[in-house]
């Protein structure tokens, strides 16, 4: 399957979803800066939809979305969300109740989580620059350890037994890899790594090895190898320069792109993308952080991951220009210095929101 062209268009409809936390921080700022681009930009149109479903919601209604709110959600053209979890609710029912139920039943089968050092901030790694750990870390997103299967018997018991079963679909695992190698095959280095653990888990992990290696034979331009995940840890570290694509599964690329994200300076400054590869539903996009209990309400959050985030949504729905102002404008605003504190900057969240509002406007008006 390859991926269908973005329908010609320049007015969209995004749903917008802050949720818990920090989510209605970053996502204020994210949508300050993109009608900041539509507008000084004059390329695109956009109408936000706002969706109150959060935590609050659950502890009201019992339910996330409400009755009919899937359907809702598919009228529009990109869900723009933020992130789910609070302290006083589980979060696996958090996770379960909001966005894995966006997820799953939209198709939302990739998980797109580029890295890249930017101007202005500095990797942990000593030899590391700007620029580097240039990855796409692209994530099984609909099943796997994150099927749903298993259950507990005896709760509370000695005697108690759990199960968490893995579910891996030859179609599930198929797509998401062929959906891997057609971005291994469009960026310069035509190079993917396939992260398994089929040494211990030797059912759904062999069978995700066997059809890597028959999919690889439809992309003769493409270098494949392979990595145990545990390896992977060490490689990603130690040798950050021979890596550029990489695909795992739902569990071990959650964990790598938080890696990845740290490596590249902070969780703070990485963006996802959950595709519907098909077009068929809208796909979500989200920074890769959580709803952060911890700085919620300071105003000291870094937005930097939602402004990612929301280039790479206006990528994905055809405005490539934009999406590479917006990035451009994000580096110039970070290369000067302006930085919140998981970077080692002293700004707040609105600092730097300001600063890449101005930016975009300056950029577009011929200025510096
Ligand atoms: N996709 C999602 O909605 C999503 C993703 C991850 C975690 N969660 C949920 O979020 C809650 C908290 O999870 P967690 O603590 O494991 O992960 P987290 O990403 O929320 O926070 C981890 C650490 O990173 C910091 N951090 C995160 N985002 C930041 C930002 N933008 N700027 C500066 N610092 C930032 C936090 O302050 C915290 O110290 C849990 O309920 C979890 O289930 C949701
Ligand atoms: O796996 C999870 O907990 C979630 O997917 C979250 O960590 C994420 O990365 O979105
Ligand atoms: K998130
Ligand atoms: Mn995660």
């Amino acid at each position: 399957m390859s991926v269908p062209a973005n329908p010609q268009k320049h007015d969209y409809s995004i749903a917008c979803m802050p949720a818990d936390g920090i989510g209605p921080e970053v996502i204020a700022a994210g949508v300050e800066v993109l009608k900041a681009l539509s507008e000084a930009s004059g390329d695109f149109k956009l109408s936000f939809q706002d969706y109150d479903w959060s935590s609050e919601t659950y502890k009201k209604l019992g339910k996330y979305i409400p009755d009919g709110g899937l359907e809702d959600l598919r009228r529009h053209d990109a869900i723009l969300f933020g992130a789910v979890g609070a302290p006083d609710v589980p979060d696996h029912i958090s996770l379960w109740g909001l966005r894995l139920a966006i997820c799953q039943p939209l198709q939302q089968f990739a998980n797109v989580r580029p890295t890249k050092i930017l101007q202005g901030t500095e990797s942990p790694l000593r030899k590391a620059k700007t620029g580097d750990l240039d990855w796409v870390i692209v994530r099984e997103n609909s099943e796997g350890e994150y099927a749903g299967q298993g259950g507990r018997s005896h709760q509370g018991q000695p005697w108690e037994v759990a199960t968490e079963v893995s579910i891996f679909t030859r179609h599930g695992v198929e797509r998401l890899i062929r959906f891997a190698y057609e971005i291994a095959q469009s960026r310069a280095k035509k190079h993917i790594t396939v992260v398994t653990k089929s040494n211990a888990q030797r059912n759904g992990m062999v069978m995700w090895d066997e059809v890597a290696a028959i999919v690889a034979k439809e992309f003769p331009d493409v270098k494949t190898d392979k990595m145990l995940v545990d390896a992977m840890t060490c490689r990603m570290v130690l040798q950050p320069e021979s890596l550029d694509t990489i695909v795992a599964t739902n569990l071990h690329a959650d964990i790598l792109s938080d890696l990845a994200a740290a490596l590249a300076g902070s969780i703070g400054i990485a963006p996802t993308s959950n595709l519907d590869p098909t077009r068929k539903n809208p796909s979500m996009f989200e920074p890769i952080h959580g709803s952060a209990f911890d700085i919620t309400g300071k105003g000291v959050a870094n937005p930097v991951g939602t402004f990612w985030t929301a280039s790479e949504m206006m990528r994905w729905l055809g405005e490539e220009q934009a999406a590479d102002r917006l990035m451009e404008c994000v580096e110039k605003v970070c290369g000067r210095g302006v930085l919140t504190r998981d970077l080692g900057g002293t700004a707040g969240t609105k600092e730097v929101t300001d600063a890449v509002v101005a930016e975009i406007r300056s950029s577009y008006s011929g200025g510096k």
